[in-house]
């Protein structure tokens, strides 16, 4: 599918703008701070009714009471127009989203309708940050193929808040463990379903994010990823995943009583990523680990591919510097069957584009010069 037009009414620092985009390559230049990330924001915009970095209210010009955001998509010769209009005139912001003139219920139904994938500087951190942004990358992931893992995941981080509550409780009231047991089990019971999903669906980035990285860097690097749980040494502790836990919830009762948290479970776990059987954390350079963060996070346009036979649309935000010639000539090869579209402050890279059709567009605080 392809975006081919995008409207703006006071959005961001666009006070108006109309375009008409490329159904494979737009590049969108610029100097710093002069619009081009929220461009891109615009177009994920009408893809989710929200942004990838700031609540809807930020999204309107200031000095301004509503901002618009139109888009008009096209797939397999059906057209669709999607309308989202921010409105801030009152105490609390309004999104109000028409698809086809049709008002939606919800915005979460946008995202099964528009796929769009998105990379931006942020998911650099993907590598080098702490477990919990691994964590929540895969569960993000996960959740737009699997939507009932979103509902695990809440009703565990609930269990897990009560439980942790109990505990500290129990510091003043040891009589209180007689009620943990309820917590335990419930949080086995989601815990376990947690893991499994996560584990499944690591497989499928696996395969996927190993075939993106080989190729990105010109067939010299593995990409490999594992689950990394506290509860799970070898394949065969997954079958005995709910007694494993609970042997381990007793185990480490005192010591979680002392703290007045619970240090077992899907909470802690971790994604550890592999370069040619290093750990890319530690051992990886800049370029590859922006490369790496590139493969899985646009895993996500095979996954999609897989599920709807859809070429998502592709929004790259800033990622050709710390990449050599040859990774950019590769990124924008692999994924030539989409519509992409990129910022970038310089086009030095465009030299080596194969692609004859390209569109660019030279912003300027907010208009297109
Ligand atoms: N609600 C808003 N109303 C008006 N202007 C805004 C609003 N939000 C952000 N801006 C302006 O948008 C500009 C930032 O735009 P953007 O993030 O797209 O920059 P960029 O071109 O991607 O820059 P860089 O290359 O540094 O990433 C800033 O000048 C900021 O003041």
């Amino acid at each position: 599918m392809h975006l081919e037009r995008l409207k703006l009414l006071n959005f961001r620092n666009y006070s108006s703008l109309d375009i008409i985009l490329d159904k494979k390559m737009n590049i969108i230049v610029g100097d710093n701070g002069q619009g081009k990330t929220n461009l891109l924001e615009a177009i994920y915009f009408l893809s989710r009714g929200k942004s990838f970095r700031n609540p809807n209210r930020d999204l309107v010009s200031m000095e301004c009471e509503k901002g618009i955001v139109e888009g008009f998509f096209e797939r397999k010769n059906l057209n669709d127009s999607v309308r989202i209009i921010i409105d801030n005139s009152e105490s609390s912001e309004k999104t109000i989203v028409n698809v086809n003139n049709k008002k939606l219920k919800s915005k979460n139904d946008l995202p099964s309708r528009f796929l769009i994938v998105d990379f931006t500087p942020e998911d650099l951190n993907i590598v080098n940050d702490g477990p919990d942004k691994r964590r929540r990358f895969i569960d993000n992931e996960l959740l737009n193929i699997k939507p009932v893992h979103g509902s695990i995941l809440k009703d565990y981080n609930k269990i897990l808040k009560q439980r942790n509550e109990l505990l500290k409780n129990m510091q003043r009231d040891p009589s209180l463990k007689s009620t943990l047991y309820i917590w335990d089990e419930q949080l086995v019971e989601y815990g376990k379903k947690l893991i499994i999903n996560r584990i499944v669906f690591l497989q499928k980035l696996n395969r996927i994010a190993k075939e993106i990285h080989f190729n990105l860097s010109d067939k010299l690097e593995e990409l490999k990823l594992y689950y990394f749980s506290n509860l799970i040494k070898n394949n065969s502790d997954i079958e005995r995943l709910s007694v494993i836990f609970k042997d381990k919830l007793e185990e480490n009762f005192d010591n979680d009583l002392k703290k007045g948290y619970t240090s077992i479970g899907p909470h802690l776990d971790d994604i550890k990523i592999n370069i040619n059987d290093l750990d890319a954390k530690t051992f990886g350079s800049q370029g590859q680990k922006r490369t790496c963060a590139l493969s899985l996070k646009l895993s996500q346009t095979q996954i999609i591919k897989e599920e709807t036979e859809e070429d998502a649309i592709v929004l790259l935000d800033d990622v050709m510097s710390e990449l050599d010639i040859k990774r950019q000539k590769k990124l924008l090869e692999s994924f030539s069957r989409h519509q992409i579209v990129i910022t970038s402050t310089e086009i030095n890279f465009m030299n080596e584009l194969q692609s004859e059709t390209k569109k660019i567009y030279n912003i300027k605080g907010g208009n297109l010069i």
